[in-house]
């Protein structure tokens, strides 16, 4: 008869390195004391444990699937995984100690750019998790059941004001709201029918709806088949160091730019 842990140890058996996600520091330390012939990585928001290999997580992330996306894409980034490898991902899916572990076969698809656009955003990283929620959402269901498009463009507000102009009133003039309070995202989702952009702060303070960015374009590079609201929104993000998040009314998909360069598209329907 076969002890349950020679049952479940199959999850573990030949990996090349396992994942620590936000443990203890005692946690860490019998990982590390182990001399385990496979890498040890920690996957956390904060390096607390001092661990000598590091993956910084932007957020916690309360659901584990998105937090081990997350890790492994962060981990493909640093080299520290390739196509091909397997990982063993220990997590925490209640409170107190470890109690799960994953076991993840690593593929170059997993390379979203996700990763990059919250870790090396200026924004704050759960800033751009909740526009990047809104246009998702915007997406899934559109306004009103009709397909619409909307360009957010986040961090380095006072910048990208210097670079655009009003096209109407600004519905967020002396108001004091953010993104990812509910009622927030319902008037984002409103207002995205009407032209131009919204400029959001660094902190996700929204600084302006109906702007028309005027930045330079030269030597700015998007796909082909792309019109002027992607052009506009890449543009900024050379001209300034913010992000753009942009919904596309034509063909649906969420795309970011980031210094000019588009760093990510995904469909609403499969996210
Ligand atoms: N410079 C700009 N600044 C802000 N908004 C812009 C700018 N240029 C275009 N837009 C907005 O984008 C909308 C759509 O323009 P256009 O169709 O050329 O863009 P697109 O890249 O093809 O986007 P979509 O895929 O949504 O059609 C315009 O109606 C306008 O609201
Ligand atoms: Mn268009």
């Amino acid at each position: 008869m076969s002890a349950l842990s020679d049952l479940l140890g199959a999850v573990v058996s030949d990996v090349e390195s396992v994942f620590l996600f936000s443990p203890s520091s005692s946690h860490y330390e019998r990982f590390a004391d182990a001399e385990l012939d496979e890498e040890v990585v920690v996957v956390a928001p904060a390096n607390d444990v001092d661990a000598e290999t590091y993956v910084e997580l932007p957020l916690e992330f309360d659901n584990v699937r998105d937090r081990i996306k997350f890790g492994v894409e962060g981990a493909l980034e640093q080299d520290l995984v390739e196509e091909g490898d397997v990982v063993a991902c220990s997590v925490r899916v209640f409170d107190g100690d470890p109690d799960g572990v994953v076991r993840v076969r690593v593929e170059e698809a997993m390379r979203s750019g996700i990763y990059d656009l919250f870790a090396n955003s200026r924004a704050d990283p759960s800033v751009i998790r909740d526009v990047f929620e809104v246009a998702i959402e915007l997406g899934k269901k559109g306004q009103k059941g009709k397909p619409v498009g909307a360009l957010f463009v986040v961090g380095d507000a006072g910048k990208v004001m210097n670079k655009s102009r009003p096209l109407s009133y600004n519905p967020f003039e002396k108001s004091h709201v953010h993104v990812g309070d509910p009622i927030v995202n319902v008037m984002l989702k409103e207002f995205s029918r009407l032209d131009g952009a919204f400029v959001i702060s660094d902190s996700g303070k929204i600084v302006s709806a109906y702007r028309y960015l005027e930045p330079a374009a030269e030597g700015v590079d998007i796909p082909k088949g792309l019109g002027a609201r992607h052009m506009a929104g890449a543009a900024i993000t050379r001209d300034t160091n913010a992000t753009a998040i942009v919904l596309s009314e034509s063909d649906g998909l969420v795309r970011a730019f980031k210094g000019g360069q588009i760093i990510l598209e995904i469909d609403p329907e499969e996210y």
